[in-house]
């Protein structure tokens, strides 16, 4: 197991920002969603913004735990599916939102329930990226996002410590 090179650490501000700029893409699609789907555990805090700046007052959710040794995508095992109602026509109308989509496995999984919803998602890798209908950043597959709920403050060292430059 090796950690991708580089780091993107995303604050609290940072991540509501971006969760607010996804809104505002999905405002610009003139479309109206019946309701959302949100990919646990990662896309109910995004879920919860688009959901008031949207209006969108019928929210479920489709819980999915993946087996991972931190970086390496492993077995998902769906804990609990999406309501019959929201699966009907092929989930048309839904929208279903995530954090990232990094190998875009898990989203080709949702998209296999729920066909013709829309996809949205906060962050984006390359691989991930054919699986998304709308996102807001695009980084590069050897970065890791850091978000702010599995962070705390800790010390930094000085940048010139240690630095032979
Ligand atoms: O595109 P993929 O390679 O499938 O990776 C993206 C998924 O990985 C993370 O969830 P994770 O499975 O770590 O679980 P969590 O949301 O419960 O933290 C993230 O929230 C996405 O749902
Ligand atoms: O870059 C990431 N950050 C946090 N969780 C993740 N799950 C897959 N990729 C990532
Ligand atoms: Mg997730």
């Amino acid at each position: 197991m090796s950690l991708p090179d580089k780091a993107f650490p995303v604050s609290w501000d940072q991540f509501h920002r971006d969760a607010r700029a996804l809104a505002w893409r999905l405002a610009g699609l003139n479309q109206s969603f019946r309701a959302i789907v949100c990919i646990t555990r990662g896309g109910l805090v995004p879920a919860a913004i688009i959901s008031r700046e949207l209006n969108i007052r019928l929210i479920d959710t489709v819980c999915i735990a993946t087996r991972h040794d931190y970086v390496n995508q492993g077995e998902t095992q769906l804990l609990k599916g999406i309501s019959p109602d929201l699966l009907a026509d092929g989930g048309a109308g839904v929208l279903v939102v995530d954090d990232l989509t990094d190998t875009g496995k898990t989203a080709l999984e949702v998209r296999e329930m729920l066909p013709k919803s829309h996809f949205a998602c906060v962050y984006a890798k390359p691989s991930g990226v054919p699986t998304i209908d709308t996102f807001v950043t695009e980084v590069s597959q050897d970065t890791w996002i850091y978000f702010p709920w599995d962070m705390g403050f800790t010390y930094q060292e000085p940048i010139a410590k240690g630095h032979k430059g």
